[in-house]
Formats: C-alpha cells, structure tokens, sequence
C-alpha cells in the first residue's frame, strides 16, 4: 500500500490557477493516486519521470503544466505545480530532506539565496549565532548544510537567512535572538511526515473522499496545514485562563476557529465570540469551512454585546435601546454638568466615565471615592470626585429615563444577575480580545460560572483600537504560563511587515506589566509598499486611481480592493469615482458585504478583521492622523497619550490588511506616524519604491 500526502504549497499554488487548469491538475493528481494506491505505478499518460534532483519526479497533466512530487518507497509527496519552466526551477532550488535530529520531513531551500547569505563575509559585523554549539543548532531543526550558514549569518544577514529556512526553524531562531530559552523538539518519530514540524507543511491524506475535498478547493490551506504553534494551542488543555498573542496576521483567529471546533467535537458547549458584528460574521462564514456538521450546533457565535442583551432579557432586565456613542454621551454629560454648575469639562467627564466608573463597574458613591484612578493623568481632590459622581449619576438617571443603556452598564447588570447561576457555555474564546473592557470580560466570566479556566483570550495590544489598557490580574484573569505568541505572519508579505512593523515600537508592555517583543516571520516576499506625498488631495485622488488601475491590470480583482481613510470614506468613495471612474462602494458600520465588483473604500475602523489583495491607506495627514479634531477635545495627558497610541494601532491595523500591494498616501503635511518611512515621490502609477 502506498501513501499519498499533500504539501501546503502544492495547494496553495493549485488555488492560484485559472479554473479549467486546476481541474486538469486535479484529474492528474488523482489519477497519480488511483494508479499507485494499491502499489502500482504511475500511467503513462503521466508522463511520470524523475527530475535531476534525489526522489523528485514530475507528472505532466499537458504540454503546459508539471506537477512537482516527492517518491520514496510507498511515500507520494505532490509539492507543487506550475508551468514547465516554473515548476521545474522550483524542483531545482528544492530539496527534501528527513532531518537527522528531529525526523521530519523537511523542504530545504538551495543555491542562490543560500550562498548569497554565506558570501557575506563581514568579520567587523556581530554574528548573534556565531557562538551557538552546532550540535544545538542541529537540535533545533537546522538543516544540516544550513548549519555553518547560520553560525555565520551576521546580525544584517539573519533575517534574510531566517526567511530562507524552514519555517519551525527560522522561528527557534528568531526566539533565541529575542532572547528566549529554546527548548529543541520532540525526539524523532518514525513518520517524517507526521513529526509535528511536518504538520504544517504536509497532510496525509486517508482516502479518495478526503482527496477530492482537498483538491476541490474546499481545503482553504488554514484548516489544514497548522502551525505547530496553533495546533499546540488548539489542542492543549489549559489549567487556567489562556491567551493567544501575536501581530497582525499570525493566525491568532485560525487558532480561536480551531479551537472552539475542537472542543464543540468533544461535546462542550462553546461561545466564540469578539466585540463588532463584522468580526462575529466573518468567525461564522469560516466556521462553516471547518465542516463541524453535527458538533457546529455546540458552538455559539455572537458579539459579547448581543449576546448580553439577550441574556438579560432572558433575566428580566428591562428592555432597553443601546447608546454609547462618545458624542452622544458627552453632550448628556455637557448637559448635565451644565445643570449642576460644575467644572469639569464633557470631555475629562466622559473619560472618567469610561476609563474609571465604567471600566471598574463602579455601582456607588462609596466606590468611587476609594477608587484607584490608574492612568488617569489629572488628579481630582474630593470635590473633583463629588462632582464626576453626580454628574454620572445624572448621565445614568437620564439614559434609565430615556429607555437607553451604554453596553458596559448592561454587561454589568446581566452579570450581576447571572450571580450564582450555573455556567451556560463550557468555554469561551473570545476573539480580538484587545478592545473588550472589564465590563465585558466580567460578563464572559459569569458565563462560564466564574470558572476562569475555561477561557482563552486572543489578541494583539498593537491592534487596540476602542478599548484603554487595564489590568487583567484583578478580575482573575492570570495568564502567567499559559500565554502564547504566534511569530508567523501568514497574511501580509515580508514587505508589507516590515513597514507596518515600524509604525508599533518594537516592544509592547500591557496593564499588567507583561512586555512582549513583536519580532514576527512572513511566509512570503512580495512588491515594496508605497508611499506617496502628492501636492493636494485632488492629486492625490488622481494617483490613487492610477494605482487601482494598475493592480487590476494586473489581474487583482475589484473585490480583493481596499481603500481606508480616517474620516469620511462616502466622500473619498464618490470623488474617487468622479475623477477615475472606478466603481466604489462604502462599507458602513454593519456587516454587509460590498459588492464584487466594486472597489471597497471603508473608514480604518471598518477594516478590523478584513482581508484584501491590494490596500490603500489614503488622506494620512498631520490633521487626519491622529485626529486633529479628537485631540482638541481632550485634555487630560493620560487621554491624550491613549488617544495618541489607539490612532497608530489604527494605522498598523489598515496596513496589515493587505496580502501583496500597499500603498500609503497623503497630501501637504504627513501625519507623524510616517516620519521615518521612505517617501516615494508623486508616482502615479506606484511603481517607483518597487
Ligand atoms: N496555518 C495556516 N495556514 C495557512 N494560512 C493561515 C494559517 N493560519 C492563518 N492563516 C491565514 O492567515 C491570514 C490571517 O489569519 P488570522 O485572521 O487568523 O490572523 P490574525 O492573527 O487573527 O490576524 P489579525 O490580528 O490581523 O486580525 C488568514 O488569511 C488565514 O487564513
């Protein structure tokens, strides 16, 4: 009996090809398996012959196409297709190679790239590896011809060096230069494609049935090829509240996917859940490729918010109309110190409300005056506490009056009377867990019947938009142990990192002092971003056109679009149209699609969550970003300062949006989040930084 198993690139580069080519591929490749499953060999109709490189052949589905495949014994590994040339320069730089050490199979990178890292001969330079024991090295999963390259990458070379390795190689790497103990895996087994540093790479499959979905495209390359890293985190059992970190596109939303579809297929009742509805509708559209059939019906996908509502109307709260809006509040609590006489600005008010009552859940005056103001940058005496107190008093006497309830006020109330109910959910992931406050969280925990255990948190505190750090610590959450940061970028390219890397600081402290270094691999090189300066909008409007009309030129569909803007994207939208004649449509605050064949254009706030070829990022200006308009109504130092870091995390968040293209611009004077970035002058068709 011979095995056929499945190679992640193989699928990705399958998914990439005109249709009617993938379904010529696919007939070859089951063919391939129909003839050799039962220990014969290949027709020859496939044309199946042996490339120059050990155990590589190739299978011809036509006079275009190859299919790269790996042959040992019983084993048939298809790595890859493409068209001849392609396919077979592919074959040539590749090799696979069982490790010595660890026993996994492993596609090892060769020539070019490797000797241009060798030839790097720079005795003056620092070689962070340099002083490693090879053996250690080898330990770690280093191909053995890569061993000596490494110890002599210097420290300009080793990220070009990391991208070049395998990737559970390139990860211990980049944890040993952030400094971490790296602990080397598992012994060797005897599957080299089942060792878990083959996992994400391989997949052996069980049967024609399991074939056919994969090569159907209804494998998305997500659901099956894990990191060792998420499948770790999928599958462990945690003693206590777990959580799941890492940058923009590093898997963090697979992870949470996977596991609620884990433990839904051992019977438990799971919530997966996230703070905007555009999140909970994209958790659930991936949910459904998970193919969970019956255990889909144990898992529970709703915001935190709805969810609360329904709870408590279940409890008999009063129903009650959600308004939260800032600007909504603020003019109650305009009002209502101006009815009191009081002192204190809308502002300082509103900010004290959210970052201190609310956030702290606060039910008294007693409460408050013995509260720990932490983060709040201006102090307030006991008359300064007197007056925020009735003031809000106020604010929650006239939403109660109106019918209406802020959302923390309401996780709030549902919470206290989940008090001493039996749990209703068994876990609860909750996704982007950056932006939910206290009031949220307390209300997740008194689903679970206060069993803190039982949830898992993933998040990235450079993507914290709406939500100011708070410690965790005092509502039991302690994730000491138990916390994971995914390093991969699957999403965005190298390139595109890279730049939005620079827009965070290179570490990242959360409330509870914990730092985090955001050191992070891409899987994949693509064109450099772009940033353009242009003299006014209108010019600027004009090179955006210019920059669409090349991508879709260049195959990207209008669907896999983007443009972002701080403020006002209806009317980027129309002008964008009215000077280029690309069709726009402006995605609101609700979850609906756009339409396929539309450029999408959506505010920075909208694109949390989103995924697109080719992003724009347009209108970054000094005023725009941060918001000169938000800034000139605060003035407590602590506000500002968060105000400051939520508006770069927005910008990161837009930039990390995109796969393959970026291009970043502004007219007149930049917003300050770009200082440093290379510039590439007024070029309108974004082809000069590439
Ligand atoms: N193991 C994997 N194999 C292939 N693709 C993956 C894998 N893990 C994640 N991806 C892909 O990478 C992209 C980003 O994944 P995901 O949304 O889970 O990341 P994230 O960390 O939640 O991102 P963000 O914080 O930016 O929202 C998605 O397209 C996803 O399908």
């Amino acid at each position: 009996m011979s095995r056929l198993v499945l190679a992640q690139t193989f699928v990705k580069r399958l998914s990439q090809l005109p249709n009617q080519d993938q379904k010529m591929v696919r007939d070859a490749v089951m063919q391939l398996h129909l003839d050799t499953a039962a220990g014969g060999t290949p027709r020859p109709g496939l044309r199946w012959h042996g490339l120059d490189a050990p155990k590589l052949y190739s299978v011809s589905p036509n006079m275009d196409y190859r299919v790269i495949v790996y042959h040992d014994s019983g084993d048939y590994a298809v790595l890859y297709v493409d068209h001849h040339d392609e396919a077979y320069h592919w074959a040539a730089r590749r090799r696979l190679e069982v490790h010595p050490y660890t026993g996994a199979m492993q596609v090892v990178e060769v020539q070019e790239r490797t000797e241009v890292v060798t030839h790097v001969q720079e005795v003056t330079e620092e070689r962070p590896f340099g002083g490693i024991d090879p053996g250690y090295l080898l330990q770690l999963g280093v191909p053995e011809r890569y061993v000596q390259t490494v110890r002599h990458a210097t420290t300009r070379n080793a990220h070009e060096l990391l991208e070049l390795l395998p990737e559970e190689v390139a990860e211990r790497l980049l944890a040993l230069l952030s400094g971490e103990l790296v602990v080397p895996p598992d012994e060797r087994g005897d599957d080299p494609f089942t060792h878990p540093d083959a996992q994400r790479l391989f997949t052996v499959l069980s049967g024609e049935e399991e074939l056919e979905a994969a090569l159907s495209g209804a494998w998305p390359e997500w659901t099956v090829f894990l990191h060792p890293s998420q499948r770790r985190l999928i599958e462990r059992n945690f003693n206590g509240p777990s959580r799941v970190t890492g940058g923009a596109g590093t898997g963090k939303t697979v992870v949470a996917l996977h596991r609620a579809a884990r433990l839904a297929r051992e019977g438990q009742r799971v919530l997966l859940t996230s703070y905007s509805r555009t999140l909970v509708s994209r958790l659930e559209q991936l949910l459904e490729l998970l193919k969970l059939e019956g255990a889909r019906q144990n898992i529970t996908v709703m915001t935190v918010h709805a969810l609360a509502r329904q709870v408590g109307t279940e409890l008999g709260l009063p129903e009650r109309q959600p308004e939260d809006g800032n600007d909504q509040l603020r003019a109650r609590l305009a009002n209502c110190a101006g009815q009191q006489g009081g002192t204190l600005s809308a502002d300082f008010l509103l900010a004290e409300w959210r970052g201190v009552i609310e956030a702290q859940g606060l039910l008294s005056w007693e409460e408050y005056r013995e509260a720990r103001r932490a983060g709040r940058g201006t102090p307030l005496g006991a008359r300064g506490r007197r007056e925020v107190w009735q003031v809000t008093q106020c604010l929650c006497a006239g939403l109660a009056a109106d019918g209406k309830f802020t959302w923390r006020s309401m996780c709030d109330a549902v919470t206290e009377r989940l008090h001493g109910q039996p749990a209703r959910f068994d876990a609860v992931i909750a996704d982007e867990g950056q932006d939910l406050g206290p009031a949220e969280l307390r209300f997740l925990l008194a689903l679970l019947g206060g069993e803190t255990g039982r949830l898992m948190l993933t998040l990235d505190e450079g993507q914290r938009i709406y939500q100011r750090a708070f410690p965790m610590k005092p509502l039991g959450l302690n994730f000491q142990g138990r916390s994971a940061r995914l390093k991969v970028g699957y999403r965005t390219s190298q390139q595109i990192r890279e730049l939005a890397d620079r827009l965070l600081p290179g570490t990242i402290r959360d409330a509870d002092e914990g730092v985090e270094t955001r050191l992070t691999l891409s899987r994949f090189q693509g064109p450099a971003p772009t940033l353009l300066a242009l003299k006014d909008s209108e010019a600027e409007l004009l090179a955006l056109g210019a920059w669409i009309t090349q991508r879709l030129q260049e195959g990207v569909k209008p669907a896999e679009l983007a443009v972002f803007t701080r403020h006002d994207p209806a009317r980027t939208a129309s002008r964008l149209t009215e000077l280029t004649g690309h069709a726009t449509s402006v995605l609101g605050t609700n979850d609906e699609g756009s339409d396929p064949a539309t450029v999408s254009v959506s505010t920075m706030h909208r694109a949390k969550g989103m995924e697109y070829r080719a992003v724009a990022v347009s209108g970054l200006t000094a005023a725009a970003l941060p918001s000169a308009q938000r800034l000139a109504e605060l003035s407590d130092p602590a506000d500002l300062e968060d105000f400051v870091a939520q508006e770069r995390h927005l910008l990161y968040v837009a930039a990390t949006r995109a796969r393959d293209w970026l291009l970043l611009s502004y007219s007149g004077e930049p917003s300050r989040f770009l200082s440093g970035l290379p510039v590439t002058l007024a070029d309108p068709a974004g082809t000069g930084g590439e």
